[in-house]
């Protein structure tokens, strides 16, 4: 660290700091740098500043980096306990001196000192965190549907086997759709909760100055015995041809389904639209099935994709036993962790009821970073995978195939939010 960057002060900020800790947010993410009366009300009840930190250079808040309490679903379905890290920035006037690397260690440590399982972010960029040691563990892809080529029969839109759907409002939204997203997040690796705020955010109970706001519609399916399983909020853009065509397009916001029948009785419905042409999925699991659940799966075709939560592990042995393993088998991990949280070897003996993990001078059988791990440990990659590239070393001939038998998830993970 050079002089000029010692002397800025990062630390916690305080509660009457959190007005200009927010300027500096819009300032970093390039919004308009306006703070209003609303979003600080808003933000001062959300945000716990003992875990806002603040980088501050003669009064003036120059990075910011925030940490809050999240639960992260692990494979098989245990709910680990996660440091959730956003609204990382550093003003532009103050980039490369080191800022979020002070930030970042600060954070991990406490995390770390907490018992924190894993820290987890989405990332702006994929260069920033790979440094920190946080791999991409779940990745998400949008598809776009030609819904007049999808080959549903538009005369019989409805749902099959008697559930209906309803157009309800945001109020309802906010009374049925936190339970519903419970049962999702928990069944569904990578998936993460939902507080009280996100759901006043998604129907605009709360208006942050920097978006704009348009009512959506919001679509729920309910099973025969009248529960509900599917809920989905969209919008749609209201286009027309130059020769009166109707050619809308429906974005949908999210869909959450915690059964096939509800996720097909909801794509059905938004590709069967009158009017609408283009249904965008927004972004998806990998696997989803929706490509798949149209007569002609070539209606949809891949619009955007790329890594989306990413990971740090900061607890092997409690990561490794929190996740379901698909066989039993042993294997020594060397884990490298040039950061000094994690690093070391590890016996992990996996079973189809469990797993014990456990520090261990043995030989390794598989040497890998700290990232890999984090992109092995939810199922997004292979380890063979990972070999070809030069990022998992094999000590034991064979033991990456081991290895791959054993972390292979019949579904991908995958992460609905963005936080
Ligand atoms: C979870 C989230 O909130 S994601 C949002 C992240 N924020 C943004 O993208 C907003 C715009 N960018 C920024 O505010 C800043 O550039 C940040 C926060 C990404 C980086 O802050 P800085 O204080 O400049 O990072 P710092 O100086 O600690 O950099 C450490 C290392 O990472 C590298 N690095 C930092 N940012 C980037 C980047 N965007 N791309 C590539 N490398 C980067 C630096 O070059 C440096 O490398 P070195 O150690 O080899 O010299």
């Amino acid at each position: 660290m050079n002089d000029d960057a010692a002397a800025i002060d990062v630390r916690p900020i305080t509660r009457d700091e959190i007005p200009a800790w927010l300027h500096a947010v819009k300032v970093g993410f390039l919004k308009s740098p306006v703070v209003t009366d609303e979003d600080i009300a808003d933000r001062t009840a959300q945000i716990d500043p003992s875990r806002a930190l603040g980088a501050f250079d003669g009064g003036r808040c120059v990075a910011t980096f925030r940490s809050f309490p999240q639960e992260l679903t692990a494979v098989g379905g245990t709910v680990v306990p996660a440091d959730a890290i956003t609204a990382v920035t550093v003003t532009a006037t103050h980039r490369r001196r080191g800022l979020l690397t002070r930030m970042m260690r600060q954070d991990l440590t406490a995390a770390k000192e907490r018992g924190d399982v894993v820290a987890t972010l989405i990332a702006a960029e994929y260069p920033i965190y790979g440094r920190y040691g946080f791999g991409p563990a779940t990745s998400a892809v949008e598809w776009t549907v030609d819904t007049l080529r999808t080959g549903f029969d538009r005369s019989r839109p409805g749902p099959e086997c008697g559930g209906r759907i309803e157009m309800v409002d945001g109020e309802e939204v906010r009374k049925i759709g936190p339970e519903l997203h419970e049962r999702l997040r928990r069944a569904q690796h990578g998936a993460i909760d939902r507080d009280e705020r996100w759901w006043r955010l998604t129907t605009g109970a709360v208006r942050p100055s920097h978006e704009e706001w348009t009512e959506p519609f919001y679509a729920v399916y309910r099973a025969p015995d009248g529960e509900v399983e599917g809920l989905v909020a969209y919008r749609t853009d209201g286009a027309w041809s130059a020769n009166k065509q109707p050619e809308n397009t429906v974005t949908v916001r999210w869909l959450n389904a915690v059964s096939p029948a509800a996720e097909r009785a909801l794509w059905t419905y938004l590709c069967t639209l009158d009017w609408v042409t283009v249904v965008k999925s927004g972004m998806r699991a990998p696997d989803d099935l929706l490509p798949l659940l149209l007569p002609n799966p070539r209606a949809a075709r891949v619009t955007g994709e790329g890594d989306w939560l990413w990971v740090r592990v900061l607890d092997v042995v409690r990561a490794l036993e929190a996740r379901a393993y698909s066989g039993a088998g042993e294997l020594v991990i060397e884990v490298v962790d040039p950061d000094g949280f994690v690093g070391g070897r590890y016996r992990l003996e996996a079973g189809e009821d469990g797993a014990r993990c456990t520090a261990t001078r043995a030989d390794a059988d598989l040497v890998l970073g700290v990232g890999e791990l984090a992109a092995l440990w939810l199922g997004e990659e292979s380890v063979a995978r990972l070999a070809a590239l030069g990022r998992v070393r094999e000590g034991r001939a064979g033991a990456g195939r081991v290895a791959d038998a054993l972390l292979r998830t019949p579904r991908r993970p995958w992460c609905p939010d963005m936080f």
